[in-house]
């Protein structure tokens, strides 16, 4: 379903120099398959989240989702892409303060080119168990019941591909649990594949495949501490 094919990506340093990220010969996440990526800070793992969904452009090589090599599409066809097809959740929520939680939901459907569908955004806040919370704006909201509705909001265009960056990082220890039963349950029910970043031993160790980016990826990164 995702495959990454000679992917290799380099940023600029401010000395002009190129600087490697990313040199990924291959890799491969099967249709709703649950795959943690490790891996020590500043080694790449946000970059190669951000290259697969397109927010950052990669130097050479493929990536190809659901059939389509998006790393050939124009920026707007990768916008459209993205909108119809990938859903996030952030560490930092990303929530809009100004909107209820329905309404957050329901902005997850912008872009996709159909109309809103306020009742699977319903649906959706009642199985992360926000039925009752669907008019509260995220102020009104526990951290937890905020991170409850980002999950809702990042499955409401109905992606075939989420990609969580750190998702329990800014959760307390309490509720880190909840918000991964949640995700893995919610992906399973919706076969939805989930690409998910944590630095976390405890979440990785519930998953059965478990990637260290540095065994995928031929650039040593620097150490960085
Ligand atoms: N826009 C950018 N321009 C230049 N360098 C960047 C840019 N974005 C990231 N980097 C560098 O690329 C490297 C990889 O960054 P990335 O955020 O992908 O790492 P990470 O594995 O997600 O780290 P962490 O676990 O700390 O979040 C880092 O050394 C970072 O400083």
């Amino acid at each position: 379903m995702l495959t990454l094919t000679d992917v290799k990506k380099s940023y600029r340093e401010p000395g002009g120099d190129r600087m490697p990220i990313l040199d990924v010969p291959h890799f491969e996440v099967q249709q709703g398959e649950q795959v943690v990526i490790r891996g020590r800070s500043g080694c790449g793992k946000t970059t190669l989240l951000n290259a697969i969904s397109g927010l950052t452009t990669i130097d050479s090589g493929a990536i190809t989702i659901a059939g389509v090599e998006v790393t050939r599409l124009p920026e707007s066809g990768r916008d459209r892409f993205r909108a119809r097809k990938l859903g996030f959740v952030f560490q930092t929520f990303n929530l809009l303060p100004a909107f209820t939680a329905v309404e957050n939901v329901m902005l997850g459907m912008t872009f996709t080119g159909q109309p809103k569908d306020r009742g699977r955004a319903e649906e959706l806040l009642g199985k992360v168990g926000l039925g009752h919370r669907l008019h509260h704006k995220p102020q009104a909201m526990s951290v937890g019941e905020q991170q409850r509705t980002a999950v809702a909001r990042a499955l409401a265009n109905k992606p075939i591909l989420l990609l969580a960056d750190e998702p329990t990082a800014n959760v307390d220890p309490a509720h880190q649990q909840q918000v991964v039963d949640l995700l893995r349950e919610v992906c399973r029910d919706e076969n939805v594949a989930m690409l998910l970043v944590t630095h976390s031993p405890e979440v990785s160790d519930q998953f059965d495949r478990v990637e260290h980016l540095e065994e995928v990826n031929r650039v040593v990164a620097a150490v960085s501490h």
